[in-house]
């Protein structure tokens, strides 16, 4: 489908968390087993705007994931969405876990390979990677978001805003910080179910460039700028199996 215009394109449905029933403690698998760092790499899909790190989470740690996922409480999309919302038909389960948000940055390669800033094979150095990420890196976005979309399930055409939080730090404190990259995690392989990215023309008069498509692979960590420099972007209808995602963003000092 080709991209709609910007001004049609709806945004992220906001969930205050603070609305949702409360969600109990969960007890998440430990992140095991994983692949060192050393045996993983941070690349480009599109420059200074999508990452890509395959294999992040191994096959049989997706695996148990899924298993875990499976039996959370996940609620189906409220028919009709709030005017500006975009059309998500997934299902979906969401929590405020600090905890498990820092296990998935530290225990996983996602810190090491961010922070040394090992992007395509070139260092970036500090200045490059804070114009890159948006700031100093603080971690992941305690908001987690559990989506699973079966056969016909989708989410339009839409852009991730950037939100600004309170860091939670080990120490009890909290840090003012926002959000500037999505983290999609998927954990399965399915048909359709494609991530695409529809990049803005260079100027009015040209053409658009050609989309960016990011097929879920089993384990792969997708990596892209949001905010004001969003691009718009969907999931594509999952024709056959089960598309599973661990939503959360990057977040940086404000
Ligand atoms: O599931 C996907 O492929 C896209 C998800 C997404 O765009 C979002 O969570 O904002
Ligand atoms: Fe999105």
């Amino acid at each position: 489908m080709p991209p709609k215009s910007k001004a049609k394109v709806a945004k992220t449905p906001a969930v205050p968390v603070a609305k949702q029933a409360p969600a109990p403690r969960l007890d998440w698998p430990a992140l095991t087993p994983l692949s060192p760092a050393s045996d993983l790499e941070c690349s480009s899909l599109l420059p200074a705007q999508i990452l890509t790190i395959p294999r992040l989470f191994t096959s049989s740690l997706s695996a148990k994931y899924v298993s875990f996922l499976r039996s959370l409480p996940l609620t189906t999309t409220p028919g009709r969405p709030k005017r500006g919302d975009a059309v998500r038909v997934n299902d979906r389960f969401q929590i405020d876990d600090p905890d498990f948000a820092r296990h998935l940055w530290e225990q996983t390669a996602l810190k090491e390979l961010v922070t040394a800033g090992e992007i395509d094979g070139q260092t970036l150095d500090d200045k490059q990677r804070k114009d890159l990420f948006g700031g100093e890196i603080l971690g992941l976005n305690p908001n987690i978001r559990i989506y699973r979309y079966s056969e016909g399930q989708f989410f339009d055409q839409h852009y991730d805003d950037s939100n600004n939080l309170m860091f939670p730090q080990q120490d009890g404190t909290t840090v003012p910080a926002k959000t500037t990259w999505t983290l999609l995690l998927y954990l399965t392989t399915c048909e359709g179910g494609e991530t695409v990215f529809y990049p803005d023309p260079p100027s009015r008069k040209a053409a658009p460039p050609p989309p960016v498509e990011a097929s879920p692979e089993v384990g792969l960590a997708l990596l892209h700028r949001h905010g004001k420099e969003c691009m718009v972007h969907e999931g594509r209808e999952v024709t056959k199996g089960e598309k599973w995602v661990v939503r959360s963003d990057m977040c940086v000092k404000r």
